[in-house]
């Protein structure tokens, strides 16, 4: 089945463009019933604010938030990232909504402006691990977002330094919590958690399908889970009064 590129704003036409190289069809979504069209969404970077807007416009919020907590993969890039992630900080006046059910606090512009922008080799050993390659990868950050912290079912793919100026970043008091400082020299890039993959830098914008192929990867594991193995019935196989469990055939019988 085809993977569902969330539509509304930012890169989904690259996203859609790398699939295509690695033989999967993308499909754009911008309404809320064609998510029930696709088992597996992408969300695009782009500019989270605007996003959220046109997300908000088109209602799409609940369906979001139900195909995530569904179990279905999703992938948040760079601004997708900060969709998916349960707390952001560094929001425009007002905030904006997100879909969260990454454990995670994000800061949406960790890294600074447009002109802030920059490029890394990322060490990345578990990408390679599963995807083959080099145990790094070209990471593309634009105005790019950040996580701070995570919770504990979330796996770490990759993180990156950060310069001094950086430090010193104050975490808003949340539900429970104290406000707190982020001091820390690394700063955290790429997650998964469950069916939820994030990377705060453009896979898309590189040659590199590794990121691509191990978000199928979620897909592909995500369908067997589903399906159930073995339907396995019970019946009375020896007409004694017990039923036993017995794997149906495969094929229609005729005795
Ligand atoms: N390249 C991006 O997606 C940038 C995201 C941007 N920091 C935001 O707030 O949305």
């Amino acid at each position: 089945m085809a993977v569902g590129v969330l539509a509304l704003q930012g890169s989904y036409n690259e996203h859609i463009a790398a699939l295509r190289r690695i033989g999967v069809k993308g499909v754009e979504i911008r309404k809320p019933e064609q998510l029930t069209g696709v088992d597996s969404l992408i969300i695009p970077g782009g500019e989270s604010t605007t996003m959220a807007k046109l997300a908000e416009l088109h209602n799409l919020f609940p369906a979001l938030r139900e195909f995530v907590g569904s179990g279905k993969p999703v992938w948040g890039t760079c601004a997708g990232l900060i969709f998916l992630a349960n707390k952001a900080i560094g929001q425009k006046t007002g905030g904006q909504d997100l879909v969260g059910g990454l454990d995670c606090t994000v800061h949406r512009n960790f890294f600074g402006s447009q002109l802030q922008s920059f490029e890394m080799e990322l060490s990345v050993p578990k990408l390679a691990e599963k995807e083959g390659g080099t145990a790094t990868c070209r990471g593309v950050f634009i105005r790019a977002p950040a996580i701070l912290e995570v919770g504990p079912n979330v796996e770490v793919i990759a993180d990156c330094p950060v310069s001094s100026d950086q430090l010193k970043v104050a975490i808003p008091a949340s539900d429970g919590q104290e406000e707190k400082e982020f001091t820390n020299n690394r700063v955290i890039v790429a997650v998964k958690q469950g069916n939820l993959l994030a990377t705060a830098f453009h896979p898309e914008l590189t040659s590199d399908s590794r990121w691509h192929r191990y978000f199928l990867a979620m897909v592909d594991e995500s369908k067997e889970e589903a399906a159930p193995s073995e339907v396995m019935v019970k019946y009375d196989l020896y007409g004694d009064g017990n039923d036993r469990v017995k794997k149906p055939y495969d094929l229609p019988i005729f005795e």
